[in-house]
């Protein structure tokens, strides 16, 4: 087979010019932007996954278009490499390179990134390709599709489907089905029937009541949910909020992020008992965090540190039970809430890290252990078990009822990548063991009240951080102003970073009273405004806010 680089020139001028002049970055979590602009880049990821592919001989690269949490007119890509992880780093230039040169430039640029990388165009290559539920999703699938079929290589669509749905696919398509089949039916078929076996029938227990609100933010986890439900034996009573029929636009006034960010229930809300349990998840279904309101009307939130903490407490358990000797860790980022990390080091005691912004960061560390859990405060997360963690409880299961709950709940698990409805289960399982409902759940530790801040700059990338995010170095002299702020509130933390995922800096404060943390998030959020190029409104003091 030859390929002829031309085509893709061709492909590009005729069906896909370049519409945007703005550089655009490979940020937290790939290319996002407004879909208008993104059609070029879309086909220019097909082609690259196809290169990527070829140089990973032949294993399946699987691109995933959605924009996550980000609200409708948005979209994006990423990118996933053979084993279900994120793109890999050095590669994340490449594709930075390629969307950003100029249609003429491109034939000459493919033809040095083939070279660059010693790529042998005649070798097949596989491409995964699926989409979340916006609008103009469909059409940006087909650009992918695109520059896939301009290389000659094969691509196989799947549809709308949730983020880990894909990454499923790719290590399911690539460890020859070891994980699974590559297909909706393997992946619903994998999760219920280990859920289902953990269940073993018992679906009440203590204060554990197995029904529960699940708000879908519009997206692909509703229908997803819905397709989950009728295949479960009522082992889950959900009702699914916001399932993306009629009006309801993507992650608008619900969903995850919104959940989390605004710390308040979505749109939409049944009117329900107190205190019962409900689970938002995000646009991809990549997130998840639980909430619940209580007799008096306040609204709680258990978010990823929660499932973090209660999953690690819940592993060191079942492995102390089977005896065997397996170093567990826990990996968070700069957003945990502080509360959370004394808890792991007071009362958990397991060792706890601290890594920048973004999955691909959490995982690689979280495989450092034996067992590592990872999660976003924001609900993005999973578990992994190392191969020699595996075989041990493969081989203590064999006379080990606790080592057999294990193996199913490795199974539960979407080791690949963050899964809001894998978690989902996994939480209910283990809550459901314990006999505990949301209180139980809550009286682990209490948060310390926190808030974030979307600061609107010239230029984000003027900040420059350190120390996983948590110091920022440029412009000189923010943090010294930062740190002079913090140090006048009880128990304040502050950190400023550019968002990877959006057009904002994000301003980050905790404090020991609401009050206190929504002066220091101000207090902050106006440095930033003042000392890193601040446009639009200046910010509202809080404490006057009401004169
Ligand atoms: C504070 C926050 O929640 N940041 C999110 C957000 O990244 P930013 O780089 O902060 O925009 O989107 C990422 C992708 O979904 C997610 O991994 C990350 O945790
Ligand atoms: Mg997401």
């Amino acid at each position: 087979m030859s390929i002829n680089l031309r085509t893709v020139y061709a492909f590009a001028r005729e069906m896909y010019p370049k519409n945007s002049k703005e550089t655009i970055q490979y940020g937290t979590a790939g290319f996002r932007g407004k879909a208008e602009f993104l059609d070029s880049v879309m086909f220019r990821m097909g082609v690259l996954a196809t290169l990527r592919s070829r140089y990973r001989e032949g294993a399946v690269i699987g691109v995933m278009i959605t924009a996550s949490h980000n609200p409708e007119p948005d979209n994006g890509v990423k990118l996933i490499d053979p084993k279900g992880e994120m793109l890999e780093s050095s590669w994340e230039k490449i594709a930075t390179d390629l969307v950003n040169v100029s249609d003429q430039e491109l034939e000459q640029h493919v033809g040095q990134i083939i070279k660059d990388n010693n790529i042998d165009v005649t070798s097949s290559s596989y491409v995964y390709v699926g989409m979340d539920n916006r609008y103009h999703s469909p059409r940006l699938l087909k650009a992918v599709a695109d520059g896939v079929i301009a290389l000659k290589g094969n691509v196989r669509e799947f549809g709308i489907v949730t983020t880990p749905m894909m990454h499923f696919f790719v290590v399911a398509a690539n460890t020859k089905e070891a994980y699974g089949k590559p297909t909706e039916e393997s992946y619903y078929e994998k999760l219920i029937s280990s859920f289902e076996k953990l269940r073993n029938g018992r679906v009440e227990n203590g204060n554990y009541r197995n029904s529960l609100i699940y708000d879908g933010a519009n997206g692909v986890g509703a229908r997803k949910m819905l397709q989950f439900i009728k295949r479960m034996n009522n082992s889950l009573a959900v009702t699914v909020i916001n399932q993306g029929i009629g009006t309801g636009k993507i992650n608008e006034d619900c969903g995850a992020d919104h959940v989390k960010v605004k710390q308040r229930v979505p749109v939409n809300m049944p009117d329900v008992e107190p205190f019962t349990r409900c689970v938002s998840v995000d646009g991809d279904a990549d997130r998840v965090v639980y909430f619940y309101t209580d007799d008096e009307g306040q609204f709680h939130l258990l978010d990823g540190d929660r499932i973090a903490t209660l999953v690690a407490d819940y592993l060191m358990e079942q492995i102390k039970r089977c005896d065997l000797n397996l170093r567990i860790g826990l990996v968070q980022t700069a957003y945990a809430n502080g509360a959370s990390t004394d808890y792991i080091v007071n009362e958990l005691k397991v060792p706890v890290s601290c890594v920048p912004t973004g999955v691909k960061h959490l995982h690689h560390k979280a495989l450092e252990y034996d067992v590592g859990v990872y999660f976003e405060a924001n609900g993005h997360g999973t578990i992994v078990f190392s191969d020699s963690a595996k075989s041990l409880i493969a081989e203590a299961a064999k006379t080990n009822e606790d080592a057999k709950s294990l193996l199913l709940i490795i199974d539960l698990i979407n080791e690949t990548v963050g899964d809001a409805i894998s978690d989902m289960l996994l939480v209910e399982t283990i809550l459901n063991h314990k006999g505990w409902d949301v209180k139980d759940w809550s009286a682990a530790y209490n948060d310390l009240p926190n808030l974030q801040l979307k600061i609107s700059v010239q230029d984000r990338n003027v900040i420059k951080t350190t120390d996983a995010e948590r110091v920022c170095v440029e412009p000189q002299g923010l943090q010294e102003e930062i740190n002079k702020v913090v140090a006048n509130y009880k128990r304040g933390r502050s950190f400023v970073r550019p968002s990877g995922t959006e057009d904002v800096v994000r301003v980050y404060a905790e404090a020991a009273t609401k009050e206190d943390v929504q002066q220091l998030a101000y207090e902050v959020g106006r440095l930033v405004q003042r000392l890193a190029g601040g446009v639009g409104p200046e910010l509202v003091n809080p404490s006057n806010a009401h004169l």
